[in-house]
């Protein structure tokens, strides 16, 4: 028989498993979890530091199994999967024209991701340049639709790899939006452009929280602090595997000393960030509303982004009943988007064909209108 007063393996585990799940949930502060559990410990006559030391460690182990999981998380069985998965995330190229059918007579407006949608993954961030043709396509999307960029860069670094002045750019996954907008009471300094920080009081401490993880993960070899201005990135792309688990706790050590910050992931990244409540689908539905579409059933939303992040902008369309979510992706991956696409290569023949070949895709929705009096309309 079971002595009742004894935490069990299994109460443990499942103890474990519940901290990291709540560990990976990104709104509650690092602090909290390992607490509270802690007094169900107690409860069950299991010494405090004991637990609170092996939920700490649960949670590194539940960081390491998501940094190997790649982002978004994969579904389980790839093979057997990838046929269900193509058939309810079908390609967004061979469904093509079912698109444009849906989108008639609404206004498109085109959210697109920047790392591994419009750029390439590279191992020196630095250095993800665009190509000449994926900004000539951008430039053609622009001229027809409004078109925003929403990504975990910093404003400013994107804009430097897009240089492209017509685009809407949201920056730190949203918390640093820069665009022109319809909206009087968004408008700012009399002018038609619209600024937005959510997380403007969190730059001091964000600062800081960089200087300490540059020094903190200088001795890991290949890892890389990068600063977007209201978010951290923490790329393990380039560090061995083996010492993933070093950092990771590096950067857990860290984070328990800033309740107000968490942690999300994306590809290789370990990104930290205020625990505001705020997305790239809240930055996607402020751009919605500063062009004036807040209410609308005449707008057509279409959001490309490959990375997990994207995954609050997929759902808030989703919620919406509005628009699409296209996830580019090479592998079956849990997803809320509706279509898919292999890679940012097989997303700009997607744009050519729209914008270069016959244009398709603007005949079908201007409705008749010419291209002149469209763009008059979406200003
Ligand atoms: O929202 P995104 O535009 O997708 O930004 C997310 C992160 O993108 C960048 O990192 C990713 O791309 C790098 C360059 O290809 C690659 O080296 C890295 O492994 C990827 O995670 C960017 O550097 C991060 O700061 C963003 O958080």
């Amino acid at each position: 028989m079971r002595n009742q007063n004894v935490v069990s393996d299994e109460v443990i585990n499942t103890l474990i498993a519940v901290a990291a799940f709540i560990s990976n949930l990104p709104v509650l502060p690092s602090a909290t979890v390992p607490e509270s559990l802690a007094v169900l410990g107690g409860f069950w006559g299991m010494p405090h530091k004991n637990i609170v030391k092996r939920l700490e460690d649960a949670k590194v182990s539940a960081w390491i199994d998501s940094m190997r999981a790649s982002s978004p998380t994969r579904a389980k069985s790839e093979t057997q999967e990838k046929r269900s998965w193509t058939l309810y995330h079908p390609s967004a190229l061979s469904t093509f024209e079912q698109i444009i059918y849906n989108s008639k007579g609404k206004q498109i407006v085109v959210f697109l991701d920047y790392d591994g949608t419009l750029s390439p993954i590279v191992a020196d961030p630095d250095k993800a340049f665009m190509t000449r043709k994926m900004r000539a396509t951008l430039k053609g999307i622009a001229r027809h639709f409004p078109t925003a960029i929403v990504t975990g860069r910093c404003r400013d670094k994107v804009y430097n790899f897009v240089k492209l002045a017509e685009v809407y750019y949201a920056g730190s996954h949203g918390m640093d939006i820069k665009g022109p907008t319809k909206i009087e009471s968004l408008k700012q300094d009399n002018n038609k452009a619209v600024s937005f920080q959510p997380a403007s009081q969190f730059l001091p401490m964000i600062d800081e929280v960089y200087k300490i993880l540059l020094e903190k993960t200088k001795c890991v070899p290949g890892a890389k602090v990068e600063n977007n201005k209201f978010c951290l990135s923490v790329h393990f792309r380039c560090v061995d595997e083996k010492s993933w688990a070093a950092l990771a706790e590096k950067v857990r050590l860290v984070l328990n000393e800033y309740p107000q910050l968490r942690l999300t992931q994306g590809r290789k990244v370990l990104e930290i960030r205020p625990t505001i409540k705020w997305d790239k689908g809240k930055a996607l539905e402020f751009l919605l509303e500063s062009l004036g579409y807040e209410n609308s059933n005449d707008v057509f939303p279409i959001y490309i982004g490959d990375d997990r992040t994207d995954e609050d902008a997929f759902k808030v369309l989703r919620s919406r009943g509005q628009g699409i979510g296209i996830l580019v992706s090479r592998v079956p991956k849990e997803t809320d988007a509706s279509y898919t696409l292999q890679d940012p290569s097989e997303a700009s023949p997607l744009y050519d064909h729209k914008f270069t070949h016959d244009q398709p895709f603007i005949s079908y929705i201007v409705n008749g209108e010419s291209e002149k009096e469209k763009k008059k309309s979406i200003v």
